[in-house]
């Protein structure tokens, strides 16, 4: 396979580590397995007539060999016809039952687990929607993706027969158990004496089956997440021709994984010769002890065929709940993984007192920040800024100085270590995110543009908004223009992303839509992509409009941005340096002044 001859060329090890998804190795938990069947409780009414109709199902099976040995015995000598005739007609009813039984459950039980299966996603989805940032740094986004479709469709086949055929298989072999030593103590113990040595030999078998299950798991789940990467980081591959080395990567995740399957599957299958064996020496210690009974007279032949069918019946669920075993563990592997995020607790979390932010005039303080991400490193060191409602505040500073962080701090993405963030005078840690973050609008650098229409992008700002609102919106962000001149005009449709238009015009689109939300407070990361210089003059324009009669803190890349700004906050390492407008500072002639040199040496 070319993932050995490529092992060479690079050392894989350095690259695309999921950690995430190597932690799972503890035991079967039967915790987690009733923790799951919570999910099936809203379903308890529908679900008792399937369990009635599986326990009448399995009842009729078992009266079927009762029926043989009452033919062979009885009626099989000619003498008596017509009981020969009702014990076929006997028999085929038994077998309607069966069959109208069987398909109730198997209709019903469907339907009820992909019930579960949609309250379950839907669960994690909304779990996941409330973590904080904090829990997506930590994690690569097709992980997460892993968690809410592989994983939980691994579950699927556990609700939609696995737990109604490990109960029917459970009856039937209890009811087999027990007609069998009812029938004769003394050869149902001499056939199933086997039993426990299947068990022991199994046990360890078993063990290794959850093992090999479990890796299968982690290395599907890897793959998932690397092609999710890779699919989001395609430009990016092919721009610096990284296809082949991306490929043999690809290639040797998914060797791991094919070897991995191969493995757990070839565990699996030992089960089934294990049962084999051991059904062939019960089989074989039947007939030489049931002959002997028939010799002796305690038994009739009849006897001895129903009894050898019951046995037949016996095997079957015994290695179905064994193949059943792995599709549990698969299914348990899941669950533990999905219950990890549920168990998860958002960082930010609302006090129980949160109020609702009233409408604000949009007046901020930071007041003697301290931040760090990681403990230990302070991202933010004593950082305060007071600004006046109104007032537009330009945040500069090298990479990683810290403004993306002060920016996270206002919309409580994280909490600050030391100090707070309030707005109009109220600490944000006191009031509720929705109420907060609906009044605070945030324009990102990298404009997410979602698939759908112009339009409809425009309106995320507002769902509520009118036609003639996002127009206008529009209009006043200059993006009206080039809109009308797309195909549809409003109408056209874009895909995820925005790929069909340019930088500039994905700009002016994410303008008209904090426009239309209209928020007092408005966070602005500046594009740094450079743009003509007529986009430029547009963009500028429409920042007018934008801004106008809101707060507004803007990660300011372009020169004309960080001008018209009416404070400018200059930050180093975590640090505010210098603050003041553009001439002060560059009257002072300090950082400020040697930064904005080596940025844009035309000055
Ligand atoms: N999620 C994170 N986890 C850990 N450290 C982080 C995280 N985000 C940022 N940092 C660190 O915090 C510091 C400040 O980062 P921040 O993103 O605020 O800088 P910035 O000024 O916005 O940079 P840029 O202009 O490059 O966007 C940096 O040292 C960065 O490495």
């Amino acid at each position: 396979m070319s993932a050995t001859s490529n092992s060479k060329t690079h050392n894989r090890n350095e690259r695309f580590v999921y950690q995430d998804d190597e932690q799972i190795e503890k035991p079967f938990n039967w915790a987690q397995l009733r923790r799951l069947f919570v999910y099936m409780k809203p379903y308890r009414k529908e679900l008792m007539p399937v369990l009635l109709m599986m326990v009448i199902g399995t009842l009729t099976r078992l009266a079927n060999p009762l029926i043989i040995v009452i033919a062979i015995d009885t009626a099989l000598d000619g003498k008596n016809k017509q009981l020969v005739i009702w014990l076929g007609v006997a028999m085929l009813a038994l077998y309607i039952i069966q069959w109208v039984t069987n398909k109730y459950r198997i209709k019903h039980t469907t339907i009820i687990g992909q019930k579960v299966i949609y309250d379950l996603r839907n669960h994690l989805f909304q779990h996941i929607q409330r973590l904080s940032f904090n829990f997506y740094d930590k994690r690569p986004a097709g992980s997460v993706l892993v968690r809410i479709t592989n994983d939980v469709n691994a579950l699927q086949d556990l609700f939609t027969n696995g737990v109604v055929n490990l109960l029917m298989d459970c009856i039937q072999l209890f009811g087999i158990v027990f007609i069998l030593l009812f029938m004769n103590v003394k050869l149902g113990l001499a056939v199933m004496i086997t039993v426990p040595l299947m068990f022991f030999v199994s046990s360890a078998l078993r063990k290794r089956i959850r093992f090999g299950w479990q890796d299968v798991r982690i290395k599907q789940a890897r793959i998932n997440a690397h092609l999710n990467e890779s699919i989001q980081g395609m430009r990016v591959t092919q721009s610096y021709v990284q296809e082949k080395n991306n490929m043999s990567f690809f290639d040797h995740m998914n060797s791991i994984n094919l070897k991995s399957w191969n493995k757990a599957s070839a565990l699996n299958q030992a089960f089934g010769p294990i049962i084999e064996i051991t059904a062939a020496i019960g089989t074989c210690i039947l007939f030489w002890y049931g002959t002997s009974l028939i010799a002796a007279d305690v038994i009739t032949v009849g006897f001895l065929v129903g009894y050898a069918n019951y046995m037949g019946n016996f095997w079957e669920p015994i290695n179905r709940l064994g193949q059943m075993y792995s599709q549990l563990l698969i299914a348990m592997a899941s669950s533990e993984r999905i219950f990890e995020f549920i168990d998860e607790q958002p960082d930010i979390a609302e006090k129980d007192t949160a109020q609702p932010l009233p409408q604000i005039r949009g007046d901020v303080l930071f007041d003697d920040i301290i931040f760090e991400y990681e403990p230990g490193r302070q991202a933010l060191k004593n950082i305060t800024i007071n600004v006046q409602a109104g007032q537009s505040i330009a945040l500069v500073g090298h990479t990683g100085s810290g403004k993306s962080t002060i920016i996270n701090l206002l919309c409580r993405f994280y909490d600050p270590v030391h100090g707070s963030v309030k707005i109009d005078g109220i600490d944000i840690r006191d009031v509720t995110i929705e109420s907060l973050r609906s009044q605070v609008g945030i324009v990102l650098q990298d404009t997410f543009i979602f698939s759908g229409s112009i339009r409809d992008n425009i309106r995320y700002g507002r769902l509520n908004a009118t036609d003639a609102e996002v127009v206008e919106a529009a209009k006043a962000v200059h993006a009206h223009d080039f809109i009308m001149s797309l195909p549809d005009g409003y109408d056209t449709q874009v895909e995820e992303r925005g790929s069909i238009l340019s930088m500039g015009e994905r700009q002016l689109l994410s303008f008209a839509r904090a426009l239309l939300a209209d928020p007092r407070i408005l966070i602005l990361d500046e594009a740094t992509a450079s743009i003509d210089t007529e986009t430029e003059l547009k963009i500028q324009e429409a920042l007018k409009s934008l801004l106008q009669g809101r707060t507004s803190f803007m990660i300011a890349h372009r020169l004309s941005t960080i001008r018209n700004a009416d404070d400018i906050v200059v930050l180093d390492h975590g640090v505010i340096v210098e603050q003041g407008t553009h001439e002060q500072l560059i009257e002072k002639g300090g950082y400020y002044n040697t930064l904005i040199e080596a940025q844009f040496r035309f000055i």
